[in-house]
């Protein structure tokens, strides 16, 4: 199995350079457990759902306490055949939740959101998930978006996309659930997400 992520951040400032420098140094605590590598476009991080989304919700967070309005997109793939398997990239919530019905996945999926940890910084997120190479994807997809629902993060359905809004914490932790719980444990799943904070349009 590899799972990793491409991720960008946009911040609309003149110290656009600084702003990255903030997420990328909220990063520190993680580069032991991930393989991060940063270029001129983006920053790929490779490892086990546990760090990895942690460490993508803290990079946000760390650029959205300053007052500019940020963004950032993230590509998130797991499973997909193309890549090497990667040991460091084990998931004991993938393997249990193999044979589970979805009844199961979205029940596990709501607790875990109702547990995570506040960080204090209010974001918007919109996110496809995407179940390749399976014919029955669309069942995945809709019992993803009744947990998404349910989940306490959810604003709106919109065309391709789910919006959520909330803390970071538990953002992030409904994106690490919808990652984990909806798509076969040993497919391939890819989530494209964009996230928003300080907007002029909120205030
Ligand atoms: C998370 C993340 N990683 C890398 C970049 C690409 N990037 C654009 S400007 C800049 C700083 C000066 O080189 C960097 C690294 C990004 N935008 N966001």
């Amino acid at each position: 199995m590899f799972i990793g992520a491409q991720v960008s951040l946009y911040p609309m400032t003149s110290d656009f350079v600084e702003v990255i420098e903030t997420g990328l140094e909220a990063l520190s605590p993680y580069r032991e457990h991930l393989r991060i590598e940063t270029d001129d476009m983006s920053t790929l991080m490779v490892g086990a759902p546990e760090a990895l989304i942690d460490a993508i919700r803290d990079l946000f967070a760390a650029s959205a306490r300053r007052p500019a309005h940020v963004t950032m997109h993230v590509t998130l793939s797991r499973g997909c055949p193309g890549e090497p398997d990667d040991p460091t990239c084990r998931c004991d919530t993938l393997i249990r939740s193999q044979d589970q019905p979805l009844d199961a996945r979205k029940a596990a999926a709501r607790d875990a959101v109702e547990a995570a940890s506040v960080l204090g910084v209010g974001i918007d997120v919109q996110f496809s998930l995407y179940v390749l190479g399976q014919s029955h994807h669309m069942d995945e997809i809709y019992g993803c978006i009744d947990f998404l629902k349910s989940s306490g993060t959810f604003l709106r359905s919109k065309n391709f996309c789910t919006r959520l809004r909330g803390d970071a914490g538990a953002v992030f932790e409904t994106i690490r659930q919808a990652f984990l719980r909806f798509g076969p444990a040993e497919g391939h799943v890819t989530i494209d997400l964009t996230a928003s904070a300080n907007s002029p349009s909120l205030r």
